[in-house]
């Protein structure tokens, strides 16, 4: 194994292809974090025009893991191609097939997308479960409530 290359194992996700004809996810490269996910469908989005967008598949996650929907960064450098809600969340407890919320934000151009074109790439992380305890005063911190551009615009802080 190149030294490049996590030694951590891979984490197994059941996968269901409600497709038969297209294949799984796929990691492009060695070292992806996103393997990518494909339309089953012809799309045409016209400028400004959003579809919820079936992938084929429904997957198992293992209790403690989430996947990610992200764009993907080509598409939406010479499309303008993102994902209204991104990223997406897939929970570990979900069965049904993993859509995608494309959305076309090119002012001028329409995409038209072919069934079978890569069209987003699932992240699959780890994730923690949270105890929500309520307090009355909050630990200080040096940030405070300074937030929404308190450090300042574009330039150095
Ligand atoms: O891009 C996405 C986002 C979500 N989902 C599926 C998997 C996820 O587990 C479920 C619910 O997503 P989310 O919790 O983000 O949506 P919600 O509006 O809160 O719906 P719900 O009330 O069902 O939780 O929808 C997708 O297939 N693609
Ligand atoms: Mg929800």
């Amino acid at each position: 194994m190149s030294p490049h290359v996590s030694p951590t194992p891979d984490v197994e996700i059941l996968v269901r292809r409600l497709d038969a004809d297209l294949p799984l996810p796929s990691y492009a490269h060695p070292g992806d974090a996103g393997a990518d996910l494909l339309t089953t469908v012809d799309v045409s989005l016209a400028p400004g025009e959003r579809a919820m967008v079936p992938t084929g598949l429904a997957i198992a996650l293992p209790e403690g893991y989430v996947a990610l929907v992200h764009p993907r960064s080509g598409l939406a450098a010479k499309h303008g191609l993102s994902i209204v809600n991104t990223p997406g969340t897939v929970d570990a407890g979900y069965r049904g097939e993993i859509k995608v919320m494309l959305i076309n934000l090119d002012p001028r151009e329409p995409i038209e997308l072919r069934r079978g074109d890569r069209i987003a790439q699932l992240v699959v992380q780890r994730v923690e479960r949270a105890v929500f305890s309520e307090v009355g005063e909050l630990p200080e911190s040096v940030r405070g409530d300074g937030g929404y551009g308190s450090t300042g615009g574009f330039g150095p802080s």
